[in-house]
């Protein structure tokens, strides 16, 4: 994306952010709690109005969501946004249940994270990391170039965010872009090749994660949080407000 800016009345929620996600590549989106991690989500989602540009493969992305998915666009939420009742495969076919061969496409990322045995199971009587990998295997499920994992690691414990790693390294080594938000720093700094800081709507830093610890100006913006704690949840919750 090149000078994405998004302003909410006199709030300028990014101001000219640029960065890029190669294939293959995962890069990491950090920073405190307002600095515009969610923004650059829905800006790139169209679920904002921007200036600026966002291209997928070299396509500009379109301001109309339905073709986001054409442009090989998928992402997962904070909230998950499963649907109770229905079961594991029926979720995960939501988004392709228009195409020919859903249930192969279906089956293929219900194996690739080892949600098989319980495809028949409705998701809400499953456990919180069952439920974490539910929607992600929907987001999989249209093959997208592009994929956006929001806090993914949020809620999970030490061993399921050790094999989250794995996955989404594994997803990422089969050519698609993976650009995550997440407040763990712990995970972050050992699953990205890159990361991006923003505080305040603005990049402040961007590079490997050696590069980024390394970087006062990263620990100043987390007023040392993530420099010294495994969750660097920030703690300017409410700082534009
Ligand atoms: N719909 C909106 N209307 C007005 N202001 C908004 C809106 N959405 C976000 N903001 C403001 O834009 C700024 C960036 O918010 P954003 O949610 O992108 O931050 P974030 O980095 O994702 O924070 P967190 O880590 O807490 O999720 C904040 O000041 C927020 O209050």
């Amino acid at each position: 994306m090149e000078q994405l800016t998004v302003k909410f009345g006199g709030l300028t929620a990014l101001d000219d952010v640029t960065f890029d996600v190669r294939p293959s590549e995962v890069v990491a989106l950090i920073g405190p709690n307002g600095a515009g991690k969610t923004t650059v989500f829905n800006a790139v989602c169209s679920l904002l109005r921007s200036s600026g540009s966002i291209r997928i493969d070299g396509s500009t992305v379109p301001r109309k969501t339905p073709q986001l998915a054409r442009l090989g666009l998928s992402r997962t939420l904070q909230g998950l946004g499963l649907f109770p009742t229905m079961t594991v495969a029926e979720n995960v076919r939501v988004p392709v249940a228009y195409r020919r061969n859903a249930d192969e496409l279906v089956g293929a990322q219900l194996e690739r994270l080892g949600l098989s045995s319980i495809a028949t199971r409705p998701v809400g009587e499953l456990p919180f990391p069952d439920r974490k990998r539910v929607a992600l295997a929907r987001a999989l499920a249209n093959d997208p170039s592009l994929l956006l994992l929001d806090e993914p690691a949020g809620g999970l414990s030490v061993e399921d965010i050790d094999s989250l790693s794995d996955t989404v390294r594994d997803i990422a080594s089969s050519g698609r872009s993976v650009l995550l938000v997440e407040h763990h720093v712990d995970f972050v700094m050992g699953l990205a090749d890159r990361i991006v800081v923003l505080d305040f709507g603005r990049v402040i830093a961007r590079g490997t994660p050696d590069e980024i610890r390394a970087d006062p100006r990263v620990e100043e913006a987390y007023l040392g949080v993530a420099a010294t704690n495994g969750n660097g949840s920030g703690p300017r919750t409410g700082a534009h407000a």
